[in-house]
């Protein structure tokens, strides 16, 4: 690390410290491509604001600088790195939203109550177009039933809740959306929570604003607008790596000329050579351009292309893997634990880290997707939160840890039982005890045990709480009508509802089909959502970086229609809409598609391999060299 190259932006720096001055705040749009340090250069503002006069003037006047970060795990790193200062309040766009407009009872009420009415109001044109015959006529009928359930039900809820971490089921609940769309909504219409909003942080400082919600970042710039001089605005971002169809278009052209614009042009991750790749795939769309580290390594390149059909995608990458080690001479590209392998969608990373059977039913339902990816929920909270740590502890002979999972969560020991049990505690213990060799057997004797024959062990010795959302497994009964308990529980949730008994919800026949998975797919699952997996999405990996990345592109695997490779390497035709959009300026597929390959191609820090499954690998090699981003060499055909 050089002197000289630490102080290359040094400006940015300077410019964003004064921004922060909380005597004549100004706001500022940090632009500034991948690996350039705006994370880094958010948190060393906040630091030197809170360390010098400011912070006292934080400190006595009881106001925080707010920082909204994209995902969960960036706040707590956040939050970390200034040593959970209290004069800070760092938060996910959710969290934030929520903390603003919860209590605004009777405001949510109305808010809800028309856009129920909007949108029952559209189903119903729809319906009365559609066929009622198609799965889609059946899905939008019970979607209207529920909706006009939770219409005339609102009246009745006194406080509405939200949790920005879960799938929010209950039915005095608010769902992701709704609380974003609101919050945009109250911010615009009402003074009263703007000033409270500007008053409680006269500094917010938002991460990733590329991808911020659309309305909401325009309810911010209209804040912004009332209040300049008084409150700053600091957005840190990268047109180019806007990845999510919510954030705002040409955020960067609307940011009005009083703002300071500090750009930053080091790339501090990659080597070199990504770094002259990275520059290529953006010149085009903005002409900015990076220069690397001068201590940096040339680093190494390389595009594989292998047929989209007729292979064995684990053996491919295993090659590509091997050719890899040999190429850069790394032997840590071997092993596939030191490789992370990023694939276009979840399913592709569950079939390849073998999770497949235990996530792809309950991938499948919409309404399960956040709990999924969070790894949060009831469901899952039982098998990954309780039955997993036990089994790990016990597997260990950690009698302590068991004991301490016990104690906390067991029904077996908890303190009304024990209470009850009198002189007969020992009793109790014994029936624990009994319980948890009785695990530890199981999964000895049978490696391969079903989630359902645990399940149902739990549920027999009692051993832990099945939530209501696995009870109608344990009784052997999906009954529609446990169904509908379960399900019917806010509008996101369209449970079975359709007035026949014997008919089980897509809800409850996609956790069927997951507890016919063996346990050990639920334990891949969890290190997969933890991030301790060498797996993860284009996506998912957005601010992160690693030493050695493969990124997989595979259309067919992915069947998404918001990404399409073989469209931007130009072996499909492009769509008469793609060319429409194109003609009248508007985002394509291919757009969308060149910058989340800009996302992936910037996370690594010393090696880079695409694979690229083809319909046409003969003609994706001269496409892929025909765009000028890879040497001959750095092309490989894979057969
Ligand atoms: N001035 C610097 N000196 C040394 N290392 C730096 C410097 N600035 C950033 N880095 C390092 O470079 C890497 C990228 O920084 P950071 O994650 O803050 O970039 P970013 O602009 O937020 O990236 P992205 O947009 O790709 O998410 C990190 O490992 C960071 O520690």
């Amino acid at each position: 690390m050089t002197a000289a190259d630490d102080q290359f932006d040094a400006d940015a720096d300077a410019t964003i410290i004064e921004c922060l001055d909380l005597g004549k705040p100004r706001s500022f749009f940090l632009y500034a491509g991948a690996g350039s340090g705006k994370t880094r250069s958010l948190v060393s503002a906040v630091r030197k604001t809170i360390d010098g006069e400011h912070g006292r003037h934080l400190t006595l006047t009881g106001k925080k600088i707010g920082i909204i970060t994209y995902t969960n795990a960036a706040c707590e790193e956040i939050k970390q790195r200034l040593e959970f200062d209290p004069r800070v309040e760092v938060m996910t766009i959710h969290a934030f939203a929520w903390s603003l407009i919860e209590g605004f009872n009777a405001d949510i009420r109305q808010w809800v109550a028309k856009n129920l009415e909007e949108e029952l109001a559209k189903l119903e044109e729809q319906h009365r177009k559609g066929r009622l015959s198609t799965k889609s006529g059946a899905e939008r009928l019970r979607s209207m039933e529920s909706k006009r359930r939770r219409l005339a039900r609102l009246d009745s809820i006194i406080k509405f809740i939200y949790s920005p971490t879960s799938d929010n089921r209950s039915r005095d609940s608010l769902n992701h959306s709704e609380v974003i769309a609101m919050t945009a909504a109250f911010l615009t219409s009402k003074p009263g929570l703007r000033r409270m909003l500007v008053s409680r942080c006269p500094v917010l400082l938002i991460d990733e604003s590329q991808d911020t919600n659309t309305a909401l970042m325009d309810a911010f710039l209209h804040l912004e607008e009332e209040f300049h001089g008084r409150f700053s605005l600091g957005l840190f971002g990268d047109m180019m790596q806007r990845i999510y169809l919510d954030g705002k278009e040409r955020l960067d052209k609307v940011i009005p000329p009083r703002w300071a614009l500090p750009r930053k042009r080091m790339n501090h991750r990659c080597p070199s050579r990504i770094v002259e790749l990275t520059n290529s795939i953006r010149r085009d769309v903005d002409g900015e351009q990076q220069v690397s580290r001068s201590d940096a390594e040339r680093g190494v390149v390389r595009f594989f292309i292998a047929p989209q059909v007729g292979v064995d995608p684990s053996a491919i990458e295993a090659a590509v893997r091997q050719r890899m080690a040999t190429i850069t001479g790394d032997p840590d590209w071997q092993n596939s634990d030191t490789v992370k392998t990023l694939a276009l969608e979840h399913l592709m990373s569950a079939r390849r880290f073998g999770f497949v059977e235990f996530f792809e039913s309950l991938w499948g339902i919409d309404n399960f997707r956040t709990n999924l990816l969070q790894g949060t929920g009831a469901g899952l909270g039982f098998f990954t939160r309780d039955v997993l740590p036990l089994i790990k502890a016990l597997r260990a002979n950690d009698r302590f840890g068991a004991t301490a999972i016990i104690k906390a969560s067991s029904p077996l020991l908890d303190r009304a039982t024990l209470q009850e049990a009198g002189s007969n505690q020992v009793a109790q213990l014994g029936k624990a005890k009994a319980a948890c060799d009785g695990l530890l057997a199981l999964i000895t004797e049978q490696p391969d045990v079903t989630a359902q024959t645990v399940l149902e062990f739990v549920a027999q010795t009692n051993l832990f709480v099945v939530p209501d959302t696995l009870a109608p497994f344990v009784l052997g009964d999906a009954s529609a009508a446990a169904a509908e308990d379960n399900a019917d529980q806010g509008d996101q949730v369209e449970g079975s509802d359709n007035g026949e008994a014997d008919d089980i919800s897509p809800e409850l026949s996609a956790w069927s089909k997951a507890l016919e998975a063996p346990l050990s797919q639920i334990e891949r699952y969890d290190l997969y959502v933890q991030g301790q997996s060498q797996f993860g999405t284009h996506q998912g990996v957005k601010g992160l970086e690693f030493p050695r990345v493969l990124v997989v592109i595979n259309d067919d695997e992915a069947r998404g229609f918001l990404f399409a490779y073989d469209k931007f390497f130009g072996i499909k035709e492009k769509s008469k809409t793609d060319l429409e959009n194109e003609a009248a300026g508007r985002e394509t597929g291919s757009d969308r598609t060149r910058r989340l390959f800009y996302v992936t191609c910037s996370r690594a820090e010393k090696s880079l391999a695409v694979v690229y499954y083809s319909p046409d690998p003969e003609l994706a090699c001269d496409a892929v060299l025909q765009y000028g981003w890879f040497e001959q060499v750095e092309v490989e055909l894979l057969n």
